[in-house]
C-alpha cells in the first residue's frame, strides 16, 4: 500500500541511527578509516526506553553481555537527545511496541479462549485427518494383534518333532484352522492365524522334510517362538494416544490398525487472506512501479503448514470499503491481512480496525523486521493478525503471531525450543528483537545475508530463523531458532 514515491526504502533499516550507534559501540572505537557514522539525531522512541533491555524475556546471557551493556549507553545517550526534542507520534508508536516473547505469548492467549468458546471437535474420515490434533483419546477398538498370528514363514507345529505335515496350509487371511495334534505341523504364512494348540512355528529355513514327508527342526525349538499372541500390542478399550496428539502418517496407521473409519479431531482453523495494495501484480514482470505480489503465493501453503485451511486469498487493493465489507462479512477464524499496517496514506487497516471497534491487543512489536505487525480481535472468536507489506516483514509477523494463534487454535503442542551456536556474529538491534534466517550446518547455524525487511532472498534458502536478542549475537554463541514448518519434514509431507 506504498503510495509510489512517498516513502523512503525501508531496506535502510539497516542505517536506522540506533542500530548504527549500537554497532558503534560494539566496535569500541575501532573503526577503519572512511567508515561513515551518522551523527546522534534526536531519538525517534518513547520515554520508556530504559526498561527495554528488562522487558524482554530472552536467556539471561544475553542480557547480560558485554554488547548489552554498551547498548544501554547508547540508550541512556539516547534519553538525553530526546528530552531535550521529542518525537510524540513516534514516541507513541515505540511505546506501545509489546515485547517479542511477550507478543507470542499475547497470540497463544487469544487462541486459547477462542478455542475454549468456540471450536467444537469434528469427526473426520482418516484420509482427511493428517495434521489435526485429537480431540478425544485413541482407544483401541479391538485386540492388536485381533488373533494369535504367525510371525514367520514356515510351520505351525504342535509337541515335539518330528512331525508329521498335514496337507495344504493356512495363509493370512483364512478363516480359523482346524486344531493341530500333536506331533502334527501345517504350513502356514506369516500374519496367518495359528491353529489352535498350535506350541511354536518353525521358520522355513530351520525345518527339512525326509523321505517319509516327515518335518524334522534344524535347531532348537522354543515354546511359543514365532507367534504374536492376540492382545500383543494392546487390548480392545487400552489408551493409545492422548488427547491433543497430531495425526501423523503413523497416528493414521495407528488408527485404522485399531479399528477406526473417523477420528475425532480439533478442526483445522479457517483462514482468510486479503492482501492489500494498488501495485500488485499476479503476474508477468514488475513494470511502471508495479511490483509482483509475493504474499499471495507464500502465504496459502505456509498457513497450511501451520494447521490452517485457508478458505480464500482475496486482493482488495487498496479500497477503504472492500477491506471494511471483507472484514464485516468474514466468517473466518482469523483474517490476515498484508500490508497497510503503517500509517501513510493508504494504509487502511488501523482505520478500519477503529471503525469496526476491533480490539487491538498488539499494536507493533519490538522485533525487526516487522514492528508494524498486529493482532487485532474482531469478534469473540475471530480474530486479525495484520502482517506488514514488506516480505520478510510479513514473514516475521507470521512466526511471532500468526504461528502461535494458529498452533494454539488447532490445538497443535508448541515445538520444543532450541538453540544452536551461531557460525558468525549476528548484529542485534539495540531494543528490539531481530529474526534472521540461517541454515544448519553440522551443530551450527549460519546467518543468512539478504535478510532485509523486503527481501525473501535469505529466506528462500533457509532451514530455520535464528532469534537475535537486543544486541546481538556473537560467533560461537548459543541463538535460539525457530523451525520453518517444512523444513525438518520436508514440504509434501508437512501436514498440509
Ligand atoms: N513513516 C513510517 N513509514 C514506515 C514505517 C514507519 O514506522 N514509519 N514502517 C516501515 C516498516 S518497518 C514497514 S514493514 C512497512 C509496513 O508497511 P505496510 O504494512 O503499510 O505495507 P505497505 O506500505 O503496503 O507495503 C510496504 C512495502 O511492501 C510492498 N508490498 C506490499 N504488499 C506486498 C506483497 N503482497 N508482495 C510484495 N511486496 C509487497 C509494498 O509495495 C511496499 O514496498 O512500512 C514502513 N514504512
Ligand atoms: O522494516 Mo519493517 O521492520 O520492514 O518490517
Amino acid at each position: 500500500m506504498t503510495p509510489r514515491g512517498t516513502r523512503a526504502d525501508e531496506d535502510a533499516e539497516d542505517l536506522d541511527v540506533e542500530e548504527v550507534l549500537a554497532l558503534v559501540n560494539e566496535d569500541n572505537g575501532h573503526h577503519t578509516p572512511g567508515d561513515h557514522v551518522p551523527p546522534p539525531t534526536p531519538h525517534a522512541t518513547g520515554p520508556d526506553q530504559p526498561d527495554r533491555h528488562t522487558s524482554d524475556r530472552h536467556t539471561s546471557n544475553r542480557h547480560t553481555s558485554d554488547r548489552h551493556t554498551s547498548n544501554q549507553r547508547a540508550s541512556d545517550r539516547h534519553q538525553t537527545d530526546r528530552a531535550a526534542k521529542p518525537d510524540q507520534s513516534t514516541s507513541d508508536r515505540h511505546h506501545k511496541a509489546t515485547p517479542w516473547p511477550e507478543a507470542r505469548e499475547i497470540a497463544a492467549r487469544a487462541a486459547v479462549a477462542a478455542r475454549a468458546t468456540g471450536r467444537a471437535p469434528v469427526s473426520v474420515p482418516l484420509d482427511a485427518a493428517l495434521g489435526l490434533a485429537l480431540a478425544a483419546p485413541l482407544t483401541a477398538l479391538t485386540d492388536l494383534p485381533s488373533f494369535d498370528t504367525s510371525a514367520m514363514d514356515g510351520w505351525a507345529i504342535a509337541g515335539p518333532g518330528p512331525w508329521a505335515v498335514r496337507e495344504g496350509g493356512v495363509l493370512a487371511g483364512h478363516a480359523e484352522p482346524e486344531p493341530l495334534t500333536d506331533g502334527e505341523a501345517v504350513r502356514i504364512a506369516t500374519g496367518a492365524r495359528i491353529p489352535p494348540d498350535t506350541t511354536a512355528v518353525l521358520r522355513s529355513e530351520h525345518g527339512r522334510t525326509d523321505t517319509k514327508g516327515q518335518l524334522h527342526a534344524t535347531r532348537e525349538v522354543q515354546q511359543g517362538q514365532d507367534i504374536r499372541p492376540r492382545g500383543q500390542e494392546c487390548r480392545s478399550g487400552d489408551h493409545l494416544l492422548a488427547v491433543g496428539t497430531l495425526v501423523t502418517p503413523a497416528v493414521l496407521g495407528l488408527a485404522a490398525a485399531a479399528g477406526y473409519d473417523t477420528l475425532s479431531a480439533v478442526p483445522r482453523p479457517r483462514v482468510e487472506v486479503l492482501v492489500l495494495g494498488d501495485e500488485l501484480l499476479t503476474k508477468g514482470l514488475p513494470h511502471g512501479g508495479l511490483i509482483r505480489d509475493a504474499l499471495g503465493p507464500m502465504l496459502p501453503p505456509w498457513l497450511r503448514a501451520l494447521g490452517a485451511e485457508v478458505t480464500a486469498v482475496r486482493r482488495l487493493g487498496d479500497d477503504a470499503k472492500a477491506l471494511h465489507k471483507a472484514l464485516t462479512t468474514s466468517r473466518a477464524d482469523l483474517v490476515v491481512t498484508t500490508g497497510g499496517t503503517a500509517a501513510g496514506p493508504v494504509d487502511h487497516v488501523h482505520p478500519t480496525l477503529r471503525r469496526i471497534g476491533a480490539e487491538l491487543l498488539v499494536d507493533s512489536v519490538k522485533v525487526r523486521p516487522g514492528h508494524p505487525m498486529l493482532l487485532a480481535r474482531l469478534k469473540e472468536h475471530q480474530h486479525l493478525v495484520g502482517l506488514p507489506g514488506n516480505p520478510l516483514a510479513a514473514v516475521s509477523g507470521l512466526l511471532t503471531l500468526a504461528e502461535p494463534l494458529l498452533r494454539t487454535l488447532a490445538a497443535r503442542p508448541a515445538p520444543e525450543p532450541y538453540t544452536l551456536p551461531l557460525r558468525d556474529a549476528a548484529h542485534g538491534h539495540p531494543y528490539d528483537t531481530r529474526l534472521i534466517p540461517v541454515v544448519l550446518r553440522g551443530d551450527h547455524a549460519v546467518p543468512l545475508h539478504y535478510h532485509g525487511p523486503a527481501m525473501l532472498r535469505g529466506m528462500a534458502a533457509a532451514d530455520a530463523v535464528a532469534v537475535v536478542p537486543p544486541g546481538g549475537i556473537r560467533a560461537g554463541q548459543e541463538a535460539e531458532l525457530l523451525d520453518l514448518p517444512w523444513a525438518l519434514a520436508g514440504i509434501e509431507v508437512c501436514f498440509t
